[in-house]
C-alpha cells in the first residue's frame, strides 16, 4: 500500500538542459493517495510514460525526489520498489502455461508452493482466467494475455502500487469495457493505488475517480471528471476534455467587457477587477458547447449567429455557428427545434470562463477542498 508523493520532480532526456522546453516533465509537485483510482490523461509526447517510468524506477529523474509513503525512494531499483507496470503490450512468458506466468512473480520471491497455488487460484478467479490456466500464453487471445500482465502485478500481495501505461491498446473496441470494468473491479476489491495512463478521456472518467490531465509536461489539473468538464484550470483541459472540446475565443481586454472583433461580451464586476491587474494580450473566453443558451427567437442582449451546419448525433444535436467571425459549436438537445440561419446565443455568466495566459481567472468563492499539495 502506498501513497505515491512527486516532489520538485522534473526530467530532461537531454544532458545539459537550457530552456524549459528541454524538459519531458517540468517540475512538479503531485500526490497520488493511497487506494486511489487515478488516470493520467493527455496527448501524445506529453510525458506520461516518462512519469510513469520515474515512479517505477526504470528512469532516474533529472531533479527532485520520488517519494512512497513519505520515504525516498530515487535510489531504490525497481523490483525492490514493490510496484507493478502493466504496458501496451502484454508482456508474459509465451512458453510457460497461465499458471506459470501467474505463479513467476511469487516463485521468484522464494514463496512457499502452497501459497503460489492459492495465491494463483485467486487471482486467477478475479480475472476470469481459471479456465485457461494449464494453457501455454503463446495461445491466448491478446486480451487474454493482457490479463495475464495484469495478473503478475496482482498476485503479490507485497505490491503498493499499479501502474498502467494505455494498457487496452491491443485491446479489441468490444472487449474494452469488459477489461476497463474488471480492473475497476479489482481495485475495488484490493485496495490498491492504481495510475492509469490514457490520451483517451472516456477511459480516463470510466475508471478513475480523479484525474491528472498532462500538458508540456505538467499537470496543469487535478480533478474529478466533473471538476475537468465544468470548471477546466487550463484552456488545454478545455478544448481537450468533452466532444466537440470547449470554445476558445481570443479577446482584447477594454474598460467594459472583452472584445473580439466588433463583439463585445460583458462581464460582471468581479471579473473586470481581476482583469484590470492582468498585463498579459494572451487572454481567450471559454464556453462549452453545452452551455451556451440558444434563445427561440431573437432576444435582446443575445449575439446573432449564422447557422453553418448540424449533425444529428441522436440525443443530441451539435450546431455549428458563426459568431463575427468566429465558428463556435452549441450542442442542444434531440428535441430542440433547429434555428435555421440565424441562430440567436447568449454565454450564461457561470458558465463562460476566462483565460489568462491559458490559466481559468477564478473569481469563485475557494471551496473548502483537499489541497494536493506537497
Ligand atoms: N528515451 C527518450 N529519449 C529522448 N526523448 C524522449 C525519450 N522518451 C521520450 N522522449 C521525449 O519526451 C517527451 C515525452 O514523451 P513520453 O513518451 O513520456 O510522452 P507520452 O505522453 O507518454 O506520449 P505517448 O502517449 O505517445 O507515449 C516527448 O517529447 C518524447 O519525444
Amino acid at each position: 500500500m502506498a501513497e505515491i508523493r512527486l516532489k520538485s520532480l522534473a526530467h530532461s532526456y537531454k544532458s545539459k538542459p537550457t530552456s524549459p522546453d528541454d524538459y519531458a516533465i517540468r517540475e512538479m509537485n503531485h500526490v497520488w493517495h493511497q487506494g486511489g483510482a487515478y488516470a493520467l490523461l493527455g496527448p501524445s509526447g506529453c510525458g506520461k510514460s516518462t512519469l510513469l517510468n520515474i515512479i517505477s524506477g526504470l528512469l532516474a529523474p533529472s531533479n527532485g525526489d520520488v517519494l512512497f509513503d513519505g520515504k525516498k525512494v530515487n535510489d531504490i531499483p525497481p523490483e525492490e520498489r514493490n510496484i507493478a507496470q502493466v504496458f501496451q503490450f502484454p508482456v508474459v512468458y509465451d512458453s510457460m502455461t497461465v499458471f506459470d506466468n501467474l505463479a513467476f512473480p511469487l516463485r521468484n520471491m522464494k514463496i512457499s508452493e502452497d501459497k503460489v497455488h492459492s495465491r494463483v487460484i485467486e487471482i486467477a478467479a478475479v480475472l476470469e482466467l481459471s479456465d485457461l490456466l494449464k494453457n501455454k500464453a503463446k495461445n491466448l487471445t491478446a486480451d487474454e494475455k493482457q490479463k495475464v500482465s495484469m495478473g503478475r502485478g496482482l498476485v503479490r500481495s507485497d505490491v503498493s502500487a499499479i501502474l498502467f501505461d494505455e494498457p487496452l491498446t491491443v485491446i479489441d473496441p468490444h472487449l474494452k469495457w469488459k477489461l476497463r470494468r474488471k480492473l475497476k473491479q479489482i481495485h475495488e476489491q484490493f485496495n490498491i493505488t492504481m495510475v492509469y495512463v490514457t490520451h483517451d478521456q472516456l477511459e480516463a472518467s470510466t475508471f478513475a475517480d480523479k484525474i491528472a490531465v498532462m500538458y508540456g509536461g505538467q499537470i496543469v489539473q487535478f480533478g474529478t471528471p466533473r471538476e475537468l468538464f465544468e470548471k477546466p484550470n487550463h484552456a488545454f483541459v478545455g478544448y481537450f476534455i468533452g466532444s466537440p472540446g470547449m470554445n476558445l475565443i481570443e479577446v482584447k481586454k477594454t474598460k467594459s467587457g472583452l472584445k473580439f472583433n466588433n463583439t463585445l461580451v460583458s462581464l460582471n464586476p468581479e471579473m473586470q477587477v481581476a482583469l484590470d491587474r492582468v498585463s498579459t494580450s494572451n487572454i481567450k473566453i471559454g464556453i462549452r458547447p453545452e452551455f451556451v443558451h440558444v434563445w427561440d427567437d431573437k432576444a435582446e442582449g443575445a449575439f446573432e449567429c449564422d447557422v453553418l451546419h448540424t449533425e444529428d448525433l441522436g440525443t443530441y444535436k451539435i450546431i455549428t455557428m458563426k459568431l463575427d467571425g468566429e465558428v463556435l459549436k452549441v450542442r442542444i438537445h434531440e428535441d430542440r427545434a433547429v434555428p435555421t440561419k440565424k441562430a440567436y446565443i447568449s454565454f450564461p455568466e457561470q458558465w463562460l470562463k476566462v483565460y489568462v495566459d491559458e490559466y481559468l481567472v477564478d473569481i469563485e468563492e475557494p471551496e473548502d477542498e483537499e489541497k494536493e499539495t506537497v
